[in-house]
């Protein structure tokens, strides 16, 4: 891909939460709400159906219907990127073929999970993926959660295709990442995962961010990019350290999208609980949740004065 093709894929990129009706149905409303907000923020890309959007516990018909509702509310302001891996290639394939459709930017994909698979599994998975659409495709490497170590000789191998723009690496080893960028090369985006790192993994190489708490706090991580942009480290560092007590305290509830969830709630926005297994916020955590949303407003102002 060429690289002023590259440019939309960079900044901050929120992983978009799930969002369910009272009853915990999928709802298109819902998502189009929460679209608008990170829209109306200034965030560069949504990314959808990835952890934070609970993709993995959703029917196919409940990820592409709200990958719909998401790309015709925001899809010509904002980079929609939909996450379309599953546990079989054929449903990957039948979502990448979706989300084509409906006028996504990209495709993204982990490994497929629950099996551990052999490299050249995964490789033909995310082929049969890339085969399926012409829209550019980003792999996901979180081993933490797919349990599949990512080599540098396959990543490599990827990269080659034109199709093949980049890599969200949700490894906490900034050295990994910038090995990744070194393989890649130049027209080949790292986009940073651990959230608490995001002003390290730019240093290293990372040409953008995809996160799932920058969701609640989408001002803070641009401000950082802002700051980093300008050269400014001290200020961009003072910006990572809040969000990093911020992120300490989201972290620190029983389910993290549970909290980030009950804090968007808190201002209006709606997007339902999280699915089981994933835990809501138990009533007594409420008052703690309400400090931390307080808390993160204050920051947002001062973002806001400067
Ligand atoms: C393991 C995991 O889910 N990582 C996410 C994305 O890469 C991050 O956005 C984290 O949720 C975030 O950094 C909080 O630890
Ligand atoms: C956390 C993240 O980036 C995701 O939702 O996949």
């Amino acid at each position: 891909m060429k690289p002023d093709q590259l440019e939309r894929f960079k900044g901050i990129t929120v992983a978009m939460y799930s969002c369910y009706d009272e009853q915990g149905k999928v709802s298109a409303g819902a998502a189009r709400k929460l679209a608008r907000y990170y829209a109306t923020a200034g965030v560069s890309g949504l990314y959808v159906g990835g952890s934070s959007g609970e993709g993995m516990l959703q029917s196919l018909e409940e990820r592409k219907a709200i990958l719909a509702a998401v790309v015709s509310e925001v899809g010509r302001e904002l980079t929609v990127i939909a996450h379309i891996g599953a546990p079989s290639t054929r449903d990957s394939v039948e979502l990448a073929q979706h989300a084509e459709l409906v006028g996504a930017h990209a495709v993204s994909a982990v490994p497929a999970i629950y099996y551990r698979l052999s490299p050249e599994s995964v490789e033909a998975h995310w082929q049969a993926i890339i085969d399926s659409t012409s829209l550019p495709f980003i792999i996901y490497h979180i081993p933490q959660t797919t349990g599949f170590q990512l080599s540098k000789s396959l990543l490599t191998k990827m990269a080659t295709q034109d199709k093949v723009i980049g890599v969200k690496i949700s490894v906490e080893s900034t050295f990994e990442l910038q090995q990744f960028k070194a393989a890649g090369g130049d027209d080949f985006l790292v986009l940073n995962g651990p959230d608490e790192q995001y002003l390290a993994g730019r240093s290293i190489g990372a040409d953008g961010g995809i996160g799932g708490t920058y969701g609640v706090m989408p001002e803070l991580f641009m401000k950082i990019e802002r700051c980093y942009q300008a050269g400014d480290m001290v200020e961009a560092r003072k910006w990572q350290f809040i969000v990093n007590d911020v992120i300490t305290e989201l972290l620190s509830f029983p389910s993290l999208y549970g909290a980030c969830k009950a804090i968007l709630k808190l201002r209006g926005i709606d997007s339902g609980n999280p699915r089981m297994p994933l835990l809501p916020v138990a009533e007594t955590d409420w008052e703690r949740l309400q400090c931390l949303n307080e808390r993160i407003k204050t920051y947002v102002a001062q973002v806001n004065e400067l």
